[in-house]
């Protein structure tokens, strides 16, 4: 049988400094008889050099066009917008199956080459969890630009950091005054949320643990009570939402949200105050200016979809963890589970009449 070759492939934005698989765990590829190919990078956090000594072969960046057909094409987000047909069978984050911007023409690109898409959003065990994801240093890094606002010590643009010096400017947040501040963090069991509480612990501010079973009956008022709310929630069905425009009139002492989640424009919006994601060059919008005759602060949001890029190091270093395991699974005839799964999601995405040309 011939060796799986994973083709890791440079990222076409130049802010995306995070690589899916860091030098440190090709070895483990390559002691399970893989073939690791990884193309120069001008922004990747981790240097061609550290890829060479791990033992991965070298290439120039954009090569995977004429990578053997064979190879397993490695990215995290979008491929660039050539060639017009793909032939090859890609692993990235498409964003590609659910009717977003430009899924079409994505898809239209796999069926002229009869290349296959499998989307690491679509890597699921048997209970339909996603095995693989970027949530904790999401929630490490959205917390963590709440606390400095909060501080009033955010610095915009926003650029990637190394994680110590995040950590020290947390630390001089909490010296500061921002560890009396209340913070509120939703979706507290889960990856982000577990983010979340770590980077609020390393400012030193006091912490109240919302999950589930802690919003079936929504305390409104003591949502209202904490300084600033992190919300971390995923949810595949609509549900009571956190913060309302009919919330922002009330007294409050919510001044910040931290949203993680970034749902703005969904159905499950737990923020339906805002619609609108922040960018790493506005990170905060006002969305009320408070009152003081109702005892409201002004409300500030933070809302932006690439978190874990702020933190390229730590996000990769996660990530390639826990991926890892499941490239090796690519060895197995057919791929272990997620890759099946993430084949019928492609399968499906594909028998869609508008994924077909001249739609
Ligand atoms: N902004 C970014 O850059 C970024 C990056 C990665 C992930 N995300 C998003 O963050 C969200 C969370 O991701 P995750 O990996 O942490 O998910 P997760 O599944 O690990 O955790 C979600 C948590 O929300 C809880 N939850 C669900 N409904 C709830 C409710 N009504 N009240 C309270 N808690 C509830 C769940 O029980 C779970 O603990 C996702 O929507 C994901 O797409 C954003």
């Amino acid at each position: 049988m011939q060796p799986v070759h994973v083709w890791i492939r440079s990222e076409s934005r130049s802010t995306e400094q995070r690589a899916p698989v860091v030098p440190a765990d090709v070895p483990l590829l390559l002691d399970a008889g893989f073939e690791v190919t990884v193309e120069e990078s001008p922004q990747r956090i981790f240097s061609s050099d550290e890829y060479a000594a791990a033992g991965a072969f070298v290439v120039d960046e954009g090569t995977w066009t004429d990578a053997p057909d064979d190879a397993y094409v490695l990215g995290i987000k979008e491929l660039p917008d050539a060639p017009d047909s793909l032939r090859h069978r890609h692993i990235f984050f498409a964003h590609a199956f659910k009717g977003q911007e430009g899924a079409q023409d994505t898809l239209k690109r796999f069926r002229r080459g009869e290349g296959r898409l499998l989307d690491i959003e679509y890597l699921t065990d048997e209970q339909g969890k996603r095995v693989v994801a970027f949530g904790y240093w999401a929630g490490y890094v959205g917390a963590a630009l709440g606390v400095l606002h909060l501080a009033d010590r955010l610095v915009a643009p926003l650029v990637p950091m190394a994680k110590h010096d995040l950590d020290t400017e947390l630390e001089k947040a909490g010296q500061a005054g921002a560890d009396q501040l209340l913070a509120l963090v939703t979706g507290a069991r889960g990856r982000s949320g577990r983010g979340a509480q770590r980077a609020l612990m390393t400012a030193g501010l006091p912490i109240t643990r919302w999950d589930r079973q802690e919003t079936i009956d929504l305390h409104k008022q003591v949502l209202l009570g904490h300084d600033m709310l992190v919300n971390c929630v995923f949810t595949p069905t609509p549900t009571t939402p956190f913060v309302e425009q009919a919330d922002l009139d009330h007294e409050r002492r919510l001044s910040v949200l931290a949203d993680v989640t970034c749902d703005v424009t969904g159905p499950t919006n737990m923020l339906p105050v805002n619609t609108e994601i922040t960018t790493w060059q506005e990170p905060v919008r006002r969305l009320h200016d408070g009152d003081p005759e109702h005892a409201s602060a002004a409300l500030d949001v933070i809302a932006i979809d690439n978190l874990p890029s702020l933190l390229p190091r730590e996000a990769s270093e996660g990530f390639s963890t826990d991926l890892v395991p499941h490239l090796l699974g690519l060895a197995e005839e057919g791929g272990s589970g997620p890759w099946r799964a993430a084949g019928r999601a492609f399968d499906e995405a594909m028998a869609r009449p508008d994924s077909r040309d001249g739609s």
